[in-house]
């Protein structure tokens, strides 16, 4: 028998693999809020995709229905999981998993707090999408790719399934027995990215096109590298060149989910992105003047929202 899929969060994350599954015929519900069960109840989980666009109609489920699900394919922001995780173990049996897609590093110590630590799987993502006015999914560049894997390294029957689940969808969907590395790798990625983003109000094209905006995003590697360094993780040698190189690889135009939501005047990550990381700097006595201009940027940016809807 197939797994049963819950997906939490029908935005751009989640909506895309979680309708990449559903077009493969694959066993999957929606847990949505009122507003967005509406709209979905009307104009079907719109996929609009490079890969190929899609209209699914998806089974939706509110907290306190009943159901129970296999995984649970979570894709809210990091900072509507307070308000979500009590809602999930409802629908959890014994052997539920929850495979997390956020990105950052902080929401594995708050979904260990919550849960048994066997019960959260390592995962990540590399898509562009974003939803739009209409609550479309718009994904706009060649790559959707999801990485699962057990934080502890081994290959499990269970992460096997949840891939194998992906094998007919249109998503490059893989394993990994390196889960924690990669997720620290794409963590320094787009903190680097969301950072020179936000605070130079823009895409990367022309961050990178001046010496200055190119200086800013060397130091900026170099100090979540150390600050990743100095937590003990057993981290390659590798990992700045590696950031540089996947910036430097970027399209012109490319800006992190991130930048794009300030765009829209939405909350960002910001506590959970460059904040842990300066909480981990700290700790750890690292000096780090670039993430904290990225941090007080986008708490700056709050800041103006909050007073803004007074
Ligand atoms: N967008 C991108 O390109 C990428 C994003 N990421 C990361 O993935 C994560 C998700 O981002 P993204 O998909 O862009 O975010 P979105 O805002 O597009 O989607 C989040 C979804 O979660 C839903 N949600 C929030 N709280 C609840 C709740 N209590 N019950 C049910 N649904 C809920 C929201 O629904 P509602 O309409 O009700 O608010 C919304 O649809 C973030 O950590 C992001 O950094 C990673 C890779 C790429
Ligand atoms: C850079 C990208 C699109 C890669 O997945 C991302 O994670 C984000 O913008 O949040």
């Amino acid at each position: 028998m197939g797994l049963k899929f819950l997906i939490v969060g029908a935005g751009a994350v989640g909506g895309y693999f979680g309708g990449r599954l559903l077009e493969a015929g694959e066993d999957v519900t929606f847990l949505v809020r009122p507003k967005r069960r509406k709209q979905l109840e009307k104009t079907g989980l719109v996929l609009k995709s490079v890969k190929g666009d899609a209209t699914l109609d998806p089974p939706l489920i509110e907290k306190r229905e009943t159901g129970i699900f296999d995984v649970i394919l979570l894709s809210t922001k990091a900072y509507q999981l307070d308000n979500v995780l009590p809602e999930l173990t409802g629908f959890m049996h014994k052997e539920t998993v929850i495979l997390p897609l956020l990105n950052g590093m902080e929401h594995l110590e708050t979904l260990d707090r919550y849960f048994n630590k066997d019960v959260v799987l390592g995962g990540l993502c590399f898509i562009e999408s974003t939803l739009t006015n209409e609550g479309h999914i718009l994904h706009t560049s060649s790559g959707h790719r999801l990485t699962v894997g057990e934080r502890n390294g081994e290959m499990s029957e269970r992460v096997k399934r949840i891939a194998a689940s992906f094998d007919k969808t249109n998503a490059d969907v893989r394993t990994s027995i390196h889960i924690s590395e990669e997720m620290w790798r794409k963590y320094l990625f787009i903190a680097t990215l969301s950072g020179i983003t936000t605070l130079f109000n823009g895409p990367v094209g022309p961050i990178r096109d001046s010496d200055e905006g190119r200086a800013f995003t060397h130091q900026l590697i170099d100090e979540i590298v150390t600050v990743i360094r100095h937590t003990g993780e057993p981290i390659g040698n590798d990992f700045a060149d590696k950031a540089w190189r996947q910036v430097m690889k970027l399209s012109d135009e490319t800006k992190a989910s991130m930048q794009k939501d300030k765009e829209k005047g939405l909350p960002v990550e910001a506590d959970h992105i460059p904040g842990y990381l300066l909480r981990l700097a700290e700790v750890n006595e690292c000096f780090t003047p670039f993430l904290q201009a990225i941090y007080a940027n986008l708490k700056v940016y709050d800041q103006w929202r909050k007073d803004d809807s007074r």
